[in-house]
C-alpha cells in the first residue's frame, strides 16, 4: 500500500475540501493509494501524540460544496518555526523539519501534497529541498501566487466582496453617504481591483498605486458636487498613501510571523474629514467573511482539477512541482517559480485601464 499525506496550510478559503474531495476520488481509482489527512497542516504530524486521518470516499462524500477544511489549518507556527515555551515565559521557534521527515517515512508516507498559499509553499519548497516528495497546490483568497492564472477561493471572495458592495449602494444612496469598504488581499490588490469594478465602485484604492488623498478629495467632491450624491470606495487592506506606510499591527499570538492588517478604510476616514471633506461617511470592514461559507461554481471546479491534477503530479513522482492553471491547461510549475515573485496588480495591466475606462478613480 502506498500512502499520500495532505496537508492544508496557511488562512482557510473556500475551495479547500473540493481539492481534498478531488484527491481521494481520484486516487481511489488507483488499487494501492491511501491518502491521510495530517490535522491542522503539519502540526498533526509533528504533535505527539500523532493527529492524522485517514481520508476514505465516504470521508470526503459531498464535501466539495463545504467550505473550511475537514482537516483543519493553521497560519502559526510550522515545522520550521515550531514555538517553544522557555523557562522565562518568552517563546522561541524550533527548527523541526528533519524530525517531521522522519517520522513521514515512519509512517509509511511516500508523498505529501500541501494545499496553501505563498507561506505555506515556501514551506513545501524548503522540505522539498531537504528530499521531501512534495508537490503543492495554489490556494488563497488574496490570489498573490504567480504561476498560476487564479488561486482556487479568489473568485468567491470576490463575489462575497460584490455583494457587499451591491449592497452597500442601497443604503449610501438612501443617506448620501460615503461608504467606505474595506476588503482583504494581503498587499495585493485583487480583490479589491475586481469587486470594485464588478460593483461600480467610484474609488478604488490598493496597494500597488499608492493613493494621493486630494485625487480621491476631488473624485468624492465630485460625484457630490454632480449631484448624485453618495460614493462607494473599495479599499484593500494593505493600501497606502504615496510616501505612507500600510495600516498594520504586530501580531501578540505566539508564532504569528505575519503582520495583521486592517484599520485603513478607518484612516482614510479620518484623513478625509481632516481634509474637510463634510459628506457623512461610514466603514465595513468585511473581514473574514470573506473566507467564510461555501466556495462558488467556478472555486468548487478549479479546485476540484486542482486535486486530480495533484494526484495525478504524485503517480507520475513530478515532485518540486506545484499545479497550476493556464488557461484552459491545468498544469505543474516548479514550486520555485511559484514562489520566487508574488502575484500582484500591474498598475497598466488591462484590468486597471478597464476600471479607470469607467472612472474609477485609483487616487493616482
Ligand atoms: N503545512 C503547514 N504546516 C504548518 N504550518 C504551516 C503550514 N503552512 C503554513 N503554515 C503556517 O502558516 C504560515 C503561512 O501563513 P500565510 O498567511 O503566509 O499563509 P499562506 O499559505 O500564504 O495562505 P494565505 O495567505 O491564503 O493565508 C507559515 O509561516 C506557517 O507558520
Ligand atoms: O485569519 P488571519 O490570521 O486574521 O489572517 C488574515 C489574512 O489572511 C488572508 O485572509 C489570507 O491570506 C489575508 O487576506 C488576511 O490579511
Ligand atoms: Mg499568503
Amino acid at each position: 500500500m502506498k500512502r499520500v499525506l495532505v496537508a492544508t496550510g496557511g488562512g482557510d478559503c473556500p475551495g479547500l475540501n473540493a481539492v481534498i474531495r478531488g484527491i481521494v476520488k481520484r486516487a481511489a481509482q488507483e488499487q494501492d493509494w491511501e491518502v491521510i489527512g495530517s490535522i491542522q497542516s503539519f502540526d498533526g504530524i509533528l504533535r505527539e501524540p500523532t493527529e492524522i486521518r485517514v481520508l476514505d470516499e465516504r470521508a470526503v462524500a459531498g464535501i466539495h460544496v463545504q467550505g473550511g477544511t475537514l482537516i483543519g489549518t493553521t497560519n502559526k507556527g510550522g515545522p520550521f518555526a515550531w514555538p517553544v515555551k522557555n523557562s522565562d515565559g518568552t517563546w522561541s521557534a524550533v527548527d523541526r523539519s528533519d524530525e517531521m521527515i522522519r517520522k513521514l517515512q515512519y509512517l509509511g508516507v511516500d508523498a505529501v501534497i500541501s494545499i496553501g498559499g505563498d507561506g505555506s509553499q515556501e514551506i513545501s519548497q524548503r522540505l522539498y529541498e531537504k528530499g521531501l516528495n512534495v508537490i503543492g497546490v495554489p490556494k488563497t483568497i488574496d490570489n498573490d501566487l504567480s504561476a498560476t492564472d487564479f488561486t482556487f477561493g479568489f473568485q468567491t471572495a470576490v463575489q462575497i466582496a460584490t455583494d457587499a458592495v451591491d449592497k452597500l449602494v442601497t443604503t449610501a444612496a438612501s443617506h448620501n453617504r460615503v461608504l467606505i469598504l474595506e476588503v482583504m488581499g494581503r498587499n495585493a490588490g485583487w480583490i479589491a481591483l475586481h469587486a470594485a469594478v464588478a460593483g461600480g465602485a467610484d474609488v478604488c484604492l490598493i496597494p500597488e498605486i499608492p493613493y494621493n488623498l486630494d485625487k480621491v478629495l476631488e473624485r468624492l467632491n465630485g460625484r457630490f458636487s454632480k449631484g448624485k450624491g453618495f460614493a462607494i470606495v473599495v479599499i484593500a487592506e494593505g493600501a497606502k498613501p504615496v510616501g505612507g506606510d500600510i495600516t498594520s499591527e504586530k501580531s501578540d499570538e505566539v508564532g504569528y510571523a505575519n503582520l495583521r492588517m486592517g484599520g485603513v478604510a478607518s484612516k482614510l476616514m479620518k484623513d478625509l474629514k481632516m481634509a474637510g471633506f463634510e459628506a457623512d461617511m461610514r466603514e465595513t470592514v468585511l473581514g473574514h467573511l470573506q473566507r467564510g461559507g461555501i466556495p462558488n461554481a467556478y472555486d468548487r471546479v478549479l479546485a476540484t482539477q486542482f486535486g486530480v491534477k495533484a494526484f495525478e503530479m504524485v503517480l507520475e513522482e513530478n515532485f518540486g512541482t506545484m499545479v497550476a492553471y493556464r488557461h484552459p491547461d491545468i498544469i505543474s510549475v516548479p514550486l520555485i517559480e511559484a514562489i520566487n515573485r508574488p502575484n500582484f496588480v500591474e498598475p497598466t495591466c488591462s484590468l486597471v485601464v478597464t476600471a479607470k475606462g469607467v472612472g474609477i478613480s485609483f487616487g493616482d
